[in-house]
């Protein structure tokens, strides 16, 4: 089935209401991306906190509207702690998302995904190697980069939302965002996303967050693809490289629906 392509209207008013609830996100992120991931968050008027040690983390994804698990720079300790604070998420109805990061690539962070798919992530948002490696279709890809595209990865996302009842995304030049029968599609973004580390993160954390939103769920999560491939657009429009994209980046986020600009 061809992919449906997410509407204007549905974007708008999907950051409309982002805004209005200001979701409450609990992060549980890797050590590269925290400041730009807690940014990303707040330009778009979210409310994010990091909170990492095991109790604490349990304790506080049952008070936050959703949970982010990424497992970027994963140790055993932070494994823990993460399992905790998903079985606590789902014990308070609280939905939380996956970001694989280089799953497949290595031992301990493949076996501890797997781990992880059976305690129902509301969401999932990976490259198209993580996608395909968590759905058990190829070995990962590059550490953390992908080495395929995300419409090669399209029939591993569905299988992969039909298999856990999450929301899938895989991100790439295009965005797909299936419930495994309904597929969406999202253009925009710029190959300079791919240069600056953490876009793919703080969108994971933008997708947890959009998961906490009333309404349709697949729908949210395209917005969120969405808001971060148009505001990338704008910012590589005002920007020289990596170096300037980055401030651009947020300004583009905290600005976006004003103008026209959606
Ligand atoms: N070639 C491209 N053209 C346009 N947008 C892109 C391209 N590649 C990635 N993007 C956009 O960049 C953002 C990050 O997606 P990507 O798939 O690169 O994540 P990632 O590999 O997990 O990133 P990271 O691990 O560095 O956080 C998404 O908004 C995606 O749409
Ligand atoms: C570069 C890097 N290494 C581990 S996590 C991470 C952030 C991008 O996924
Ligand atoms: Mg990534």
């Amino acid at each position: 089935m061809q992919p449906d392509l997410l509407d204007r209207a549905q974007t708008a008013h999907a950051l409309q209401q982002f805004r209005r609830h200001s979701p409450l996100v609990h992060c549980m992120t890797n050590d590269v991306v925290q400041t730009f991931t807690a940014n990303v968050l707040l330009a778009l008027g979210a409310s994010p906190a990091m909170v990492i040690d095991r109790d604490e983390a349990q304790q506080f994804s049952a008070i936050a509207d959703a949970l982010l698990i990424n497992v970027g720079t994963l140790t055993r300790e932070r494994a823990d702690a993460m399992l905790a604070a998903a079985e606590s998420a789902n014990a308070a109805g609280k939905p939380w998302t996956l970001d694989p990061v280089a799953v497949g690539v290595l031992s301990f962070r493949t076996q501890f995904c797997q781990q992880l798919l059976a305690l129902h992530p509301a969401a999932i948002r990976g490259n198209a190697s993580e996608i395909l490696a968590l759905a058990g279709v190829s070995a990962g890809g590059r550490g953390v980069d992908t080495t395929d595209t995300a419409s090669n990865a399209l029939p591993a996302a569905q299988a992969l939302a039909r298999q856990t009842g999450a929301v899938v995304a895989v991100t790439g030049e295009v965005d797909y965002i299936t419930d495994g029968s309904r597929t969406l599609m999202v253009t925009g973004g710029d190959v300079l996303m791919t240069r600056v580390v953490g876009t793919g993160c703080a969108l994971s954390a933008v997708v947890a967050a959009s998961c906490a939103l009333q309404g349709d769920r697949l729908a949210n999560v395209a917005a969120a693809c969405a808001w971060l491939g148009l505001a990338g657009s704008l910012a590589v429009a005002n920007s020289n490289g990596p170096g300037s994209f980055t401030p651009a980046f947020l300004d583009a986020l905290y600005t976006l629906g004003g103008e026209d600009s959606l």
